[in-house]
């Protein structure tokens, strides 16, 4: 953990007399839920392309990345895979929520419970002094099972709406759909992911604040951010 802790710090200095080397922004993005709603698949599936074939109880965290090009930048989206179950996450809690860029709230369309769990993952947040600016999503998954659904769009909008999130419907195993009374209504799980990356990227555009230097000298390249409110957390590789 302390490695990964320490791949966020900024390296705040470069010399004139190179190029710097080219970095990449990290948007580091947790994904929360109920144990069993699909927090894993979904990740593999961004990352991976594909349904894993078989997943087991996520304990503590697992970490996936995939690098994306936004508008010519390309931009490492480090998705944080967390454990639902209490009993695997307890320990490790508070480095979720440390320099979170964004949430993506999971619960299982045929799963009612994993719903009404919702208000507890959100308190969760609150509760880790996680700021209303980070972006906040809502995913409800296994939609290839719409026929066994338990939660409809409508309840799962409406929530989304008192909460301001967006809602998403899909599916880790189909993002097509094609088991939900012959509609194509499920949201692409790339394109899911690829929308919270847009927000953020557009939120916290990159601006450089470069003092005038001589060869050899020593520039402060600042984030605008962290001139806005201290550090925002984007780690860079
Ligand atoms: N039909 C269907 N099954 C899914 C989907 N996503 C996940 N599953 C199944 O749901 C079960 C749990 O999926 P996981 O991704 O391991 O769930 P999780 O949220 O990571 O669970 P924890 O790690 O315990 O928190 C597995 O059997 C998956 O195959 C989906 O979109 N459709
Ligand atoms: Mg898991």
């Amino acid at each position: 953990m302390a490695d990964i802790e320490n791949s966020f710090e900024f390296s705040s200095s470069l010399t004139c007399t190179s190029l710097p080397p080219p970095r990449t922004r990290i948007f580091k993005i947790i994904v929360i839920g109920d144990s069993g709603v699909g927090k894993t698949c979904l990740t593999y599936r961004f990352c991976a392309g594909k349904f894993p074939d078989k997943t087991e109880a996520t304990i503590g965290v697992d970490f996936r990345e995939k690098v994306i090009e936004i508008d010519g930048e390309k931009i490492k989206v480090q998705l944080w895979d967390t454990a639902g179950q209490e009993r695997f996450r307890k320990s490790m809690v508070q480095h979720y929520y440390r320099n979170v860029h964004a949430v993506v709230f999971v619960y299982d369309v045929t799963n009612a419970a994993s719903f009404r769990s919702l208000p507890a993952w959100i308190e969760e947040c609150r509760q880790h002094a996680l700021g209303q600016e980070v972006p906040r999503i809502l995913v409800g998954n296994k939609c290839d099972l719409r026929h066994a659904a338990q939660v409809s769009t409508d309840v799962a909008q409406q929530f989304a709406d008192a909460h301001s999130m967006p809602l998403f419907e899909t599916s880790a195993k189909n993002p097509y759909g094609n088991d939900n009374g012959g509609r194509n209504n499920s949201d692409h799980v790339e394109a899911i992911f690829m929308t919270v990356a847009h927000k953020l990227k557009s939120q916290k555009p990159l601006v450089l604040s470069q003092l005038p230097c001589r060869s050899g000298d020593t520039v402060t390249l600042r984030r605008q951010d962290e001139e806005d409110r201290g550090t925002w957390g984007c780690g860079w590789r």
